[in-house]
């Protein structure tokens, strides 16, 4: 038997270990990575781009890889993890181990398909409170009309008394309900399934066109996917209230970005509230000079506390591959795989 270690490599950086919050918190995500070598060697991955990164792998630069621990940003070095990516990966590699709640940069198809499957994990509940955080900043910021400050302050709304409504009830989408019920906001929402009412919280299922239709504040909390792409687009922006405001901390391309732009510019809608866009980084100029819009630069889980238990749950979910052989949160189309 080969006593060669397996290697558990990088795919792009781990931050949280020098800030002073981390010191004061006596965290480290750093440490956390190199407790994984007493299970495997640690590599870093040095690709310039992703056409050397394929040709590395077939090479065998990165022959014996098991896991990966993938970043968000790690984009701009592999491209998405596609069919031709996954196809190009040596057969050692079985698990990645993504930075994230949403995963839409991997294609969940081949990775399942391949021999052996390749086992994705995300990071779901981890981002829950910091991300519903923003999604409720960006609904005051824009109900109140914040942007162009004092002159628009006058023409501002309370939230108190006004409908929430939630397109994807998930870990976020509950988290930000709940958080709404204590400015006074009842919350209704439509998701692929009904919830059950313990879950729902008090929240009422509506059919996605009675959310469209009902609600004073649409938030977005649903992943991208190739089904939920553009999911509103110039009809389902025209089926809202003129007085509504639109929430996304999910990601740009659930909207239809230069629809609503339009529907911004043509009043079809009152504002929005936006931490994620189509192109990032780029944003649409339409959305850009519109003081009706709200926006952050995708920072929705950027806090100290989030982004440290973030890095810790990717690598616990590395360390769960090699003790145990399985992913600890493998994403939901894989779990009969597993
Ligand atoms: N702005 C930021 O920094 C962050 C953004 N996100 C984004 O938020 C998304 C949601 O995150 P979580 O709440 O953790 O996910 P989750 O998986 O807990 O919830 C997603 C919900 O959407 C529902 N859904 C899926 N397709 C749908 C459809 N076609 N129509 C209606 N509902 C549908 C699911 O059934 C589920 O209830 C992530 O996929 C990610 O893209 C997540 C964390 C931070
Ligand atoms: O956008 C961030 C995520 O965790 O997804």
């Amino acid at each position: 038997m080969s006593d060669t270690k397996p290697k558990i490599l990088l795919l792009g950086n781990i931050d949280h270990s020098d800030s002073e919050s981390a010191r004061l918190t006596v965290v480290s995500a750093h440490k956390d990575w190199e407790s994984l070598s007493s299970l495997g060697e640690l590599v870093k991955a040095e690709s310039k781009d992703r056409e050397s990164f394929i040709k590395d792998c077939k090479d065998g630069k990165y022959d014996g890889v098991v896991a990966a621990y993938r970043t968000f940003n790690s984009i701009s070095m592999t491209g998405r993890f596609d069919e031709e990516l996954v196809n190009a990966l040596p057969k050692s590699w079985k698990y990645l181990s993504h930075n994230g709640a949403g995963y839409d940069q991997i294609d969940p198809e081949p990775c399942s398909k391949r021999d052996p499957p390749l086992f994705v994990s995300n990071v779901p509940t981890a981002v829950d409170d910091a991300t519903a955080d923003t999604a409720i900043f960006l609904m005051l910021g824009a109900l109140r009309n914040y942007n162009p400050a004092i002159k628009a302050l006058r023409q501002g709304h309370d939230p108190q008394g006004k409908v929430l409504g939630v397109l994807g009830m998930g870990g976020i989408g509950r988290n930000m309900s709940k958080k709404a019920a204590a400015f006074g906001m009842t919350t209704i929402y439509h998701n692929r399934r009904k919830l059950d009412d313990e879950k729902a919280g008090g929240a009422k299922y509506v059919s996605f066109e009675d959310l469209l239709k009902q609600s004073d504040v649409l938030s977005l909390n649903l992943p991208l996917s190739p089904k939920t792409k553009h999911i509103i687009g110039v009809e389902q922006l025209k089926m809202m209230k003129k007085s509504a405001i639109v929430v996304n901390t999910a990601r740009g391309a659930v909207i239809d970005e230069a629809a609503l732009v339009e529907a911004l510019e043509n009043s079809t809608i009152a504002g929005a509230g936006l931490d994620v866009f189509e192109e990032e980084p780029k944003i649409h100029p339409g959305l850009v000079k519109n003081e009706n819009v709200f926006l952050l630069p995708h920072m929705g889980t950027w806090t100290q506390e989030t982004q440290y238990k973030m890095e810790r749950w990717v690598i616990d979910n590395v360390k769960s591959a090699l003790e145990k052989g399985k992913l600890m949160s493998v994403i939901p189309e894989q779990e009969s795989l597993q």
